[in-house]
């Protein structure tokens, strides 16, 4: 069985990447170590810089995976802040926020970065569109799940199967499966 160190302190995302992967026979170690998370405007150049970080520190291929949400009416906040201000303001603060906007558009973003010791990093986004709800729904999921609606239900109700068919994580992933296949089959 194939394997892949996965940095992050984050046991939501763990589980999520670990259940995808095994359904391709790839096992996923996580590694709670973290990685220096620069300051961006992007996900991109915080996952390539931190998985290229990881790999040569661990002398392993590695991947972590930067995320955010990103919501239209508040020009994108918070972005690549949202462990910041999930910490600091949590879901209610959100809302408030969000009191007397009628524009609800809001994306959810993940980057995955993968990298080989003393190579390039690489990274794979995935989105995933929805709406802000009005107030928190369910209790599957972590982070922004309750207040993120797909398809009028918020990913803190759809349970973690479902959520896993769609996520922005999901086509992450589904995007680094699509390269990292040719390794697999050559391996
Ligand atoms: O509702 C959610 N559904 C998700 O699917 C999801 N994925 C990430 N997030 C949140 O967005 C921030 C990312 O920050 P982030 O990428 O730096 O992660 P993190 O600091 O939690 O872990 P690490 O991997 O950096 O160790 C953190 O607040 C996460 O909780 C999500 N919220
Ligand atoms: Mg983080």
């Amino acid at each position: 069985m194939h394997k892949v160190v996965f940095v992050t302190g984050n046991e939501g995302k763990f589980a999520e990447v670990r259940d995808i992967l095994k359904t391709f026979g790839i096992e996923v170690i996580q590694d709670k170590n973290g990685y220096p998370e620069l300051q961006e405007d992007e996900l991109e150049p915080i996952a390539a810089y931190g998985a290229q970080y990881v790999a040569n520190k661990l002398k392993m291929p590695a991947i972590v995976d930067d995320s955010g949400i990103f919501i239209k009416a508040l020009n994108g906040f918070p972005g690549p802040y949202s462990r910041f201000v999930e910490d600091r303001l949590g879901n209610p603060k959100v809302l408030k926020l969000m009191e007397g906007e009628t524009d609800r558009t809001a994306y959810f973003k993940t980057v995955i970065g993968y990298c080989e010791p003393g190579k390039e990093p690489l990274v794979f986004p995935g989105v995933v569109e929805g709406k802000i709800a009005y107030e928190e729904r369910g209790t599957g999921g972590f982070g922004y799940d309750p207040i993120f609606e797909y398809q009028g239900i918020t990913f803190g109700e759809l349970g973690d199967a479902e959520k896993n068919k769609v996520s922005h994580r999901r086509r992450a992933i589904d995007s680094f499966l699509e390269w990292f296949k040719d390794k697999l089959e050559k391996s």
